[in-house]
C-alpha cells in the first residue's frame, strides 16, 4: 500500500488534482485491461492530468514502460499487482441499452433516423468554446430518457448550449410543446435555424453568452432544461444556474452531464454541494451515459501536452455521467453575470 500512496501524494503535488491510493490502484487495473492512453484515462475514470502523471511516476518507479505508443507493465510491476491483489477491469454493462437505461425504441425511431440525416451537416466542435458532441445516438437516448421521465411531453423546453444538437432531436421528436435554445456559436445557431426552417419544427433558436444573464422572457418560463455545461465548478455553477432559473416553478427537470475526465471525486462533491444548495434533488445519475465524439482540435488541448506517449484517440474515451435534477419549494436559480474563466481549472484537460 506504501507504494501507491508514495505515488499518489507526489502525483497531487505535481498536480494540484487530489488523488489517492485508489487512483493509482486503478490506472493499474486499466493498464492490465489495456496499453492504450486514452483506454486507460477512460476506464480508470480518474482526471487525465492525473492519469498522465501516475504514467510517469509509474515509469520513474520502473513499473510500467513505454513501447513506442503502448504503456505495459513491467515484471516488477505485475508483481506489485500480483501482491496487492489489483486485477483488470471487468465489464457488466447492458449490451442493449449500453448502460442507459434506455432504449430509442420505435416510437421514436422514424424522428432518429431523420436526425442522422440532418446532423451529417453539422458544424465541427472548435476549441474556442471548448465544444466536443455527443453521439448522435446518445442524443436521442437523452430525449427518451427525458420522455421515460414524463418531462418531454406538452412540455415547454429550453436547451443552454447546443454543440449537441439536441434542440433539433426534441423538435423532431414531437413530444414538447415549445423548444427554445440559446448558444454562443453562431454557426450552431445558424445551422439550427436553417433545419428549423427546413423542416417546419418552429425552434425558437437566438445567439447567446451563457456567461451574460439570460433575457427577461426566458426566466421562469420553461418546464425542463437541458445543458453540458464545460467542467469547471463555476461554469455548472452557471449553466445549471441559469436553467433553473428558467423553470417555471417545483418539480421541474434539468439534465446535464458531469465527467470524470475533467473532474475528480473531490470536485464532484463541490459540484453536488451547488445542486443541493440551489434547491435541487439529485434524482438520476447514469454512470457514462454521455459519450463524445472525438474533437479534432486534440493536438491543441492541454491534455495533449500532458500525454506521457503522443498517441492520437480513435476510439471513444471522454464520456460523463447524465444528472436529472429536479426542484423542489424553495429553489434558486442563477442569473448574474460571469466574469472571468469558466473553461479551466488544474483538472480541465481538453480546453
Ligand atoms: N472539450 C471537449 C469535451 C467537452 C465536453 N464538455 C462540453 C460538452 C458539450 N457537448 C463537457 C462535458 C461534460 N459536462
Amino acid at each position: 500500500m506504501e507504494i501507491l500512496e508514495q505515488i499518489a501524494s507526489e502525483a497531487e503535488k505535481r498536480t494540484q488534482v487530489p488523488a489517492y491510493p485508489r487512483s493509482v490502484e486503478k490506472v493499474i487495473s486499466a493498464i492490465m485491461t489495456s496499453n492504450n492512453f486514452w483506454k486507460i484515462v477512460d476506464l480508470s475514470d480518474e482526471p487525465l492530468p492525473l492519469v498522465a502523471e501516475i504514467l510517469k511516476l509509474l515509469k520513474e518507479h520502473d513499473l510500467v514502460i513505454f513501447e513506442g505508443n503502448q504503456i505495459l507493465l513491467t515484471e516488477a510491476g505485475a508483481e506489485l499487482a500480483r501482491r496487492l491483489g489489483i486485477e483488470p477491469f471487468v465489464s457488466h454493462k447492458c449490451p442493449t441499452c449500453k448502460g442507459r437505461g434506455v432504449i430509442i425504441d420505435d416510437s421514436l425511431r422514424e424522428a432518429y433516423e431523420k436526425f442522422l440525416k440532418i446532423q451529417e451537416n453539422r458544424p465541427p466542435a472548435i476549441h474556442q468554446f471548448d465544444q466536443g458532441y455527443v453521439t448522435p445516438e446518445n442524443t436521442f437516448a437523452r430525449v427518451a430518457l427525458a420522455d421515460d421521465r414524463g418531462d418531454l411531453r406538452g412540455k415547454k423546453v429550453v436547451v443552454l448550449g447546443d454543440d449537441d444538437l439536441m434542440s433539433i432531436a426534441l423538435a423532431l421528436s414531437g413530444l414538447p410543446k415549445k423548444v427554445t435554445i440559446l448558444e454562443i456559436d453562431e454557426r450552431l445557431v445558424n445551422f439550427i435555424k436553417e433545419v428549423s426552417d427546413k423542416y417546419n419544427l418552429n425552434i425558437d433558436a437566438r445567439v447567446h453568452d451563457l456567461r451574460q444573464p439570460l433575457p427577461e422572457d426566458v426566466l421562469g418560463a420553461y418546464d425542463t432544461f437541458f445543458t453540458d455545461p464545460p467542467e469547471t465548478v463555476e461554469a455548472i455553477k452557471a449553466f445549471v444556474g441559469r436553467g433553473v432559473a428558467t423553470l417555471k416553478g417545483p418539480r421541474c427537470a434539468g439534465y446535464f452531464g458531469v465527467t470524470r475526465r475533467e473532474s475528480s471525486a473531490d470536485k464532484w462533491r463541490r459540484i453536488q454541494r451547488v445542486l443541493i444548495d440551489m434547491g435541487l434533488v439529485i434524482t438520476d445519475l447514469i454512470h457514462n451515459f454521455n459519450e463524445y465524439v472525438n474533437w479534432d482540435y486534440y493536438e491543441e488541448m492541454r491534455g495533449w501536452q500532458l500525454t506521457p506517449v503522443k498517441e492520437p484517440p480513435k476510439d471513444i474515451w471522454y464520456r460523463s455521467t447524465q444528472f436529472r435534477v429536479e426542484t423542489v419549494r424553495g429553489f434558486e436559480g442563477f442569473n448574474e453575470p460571469i466574469v472571468g474563466d469558466i473553461y479551466n481549472d488544474a483538472e480541465s484537460s481538453t480546453t
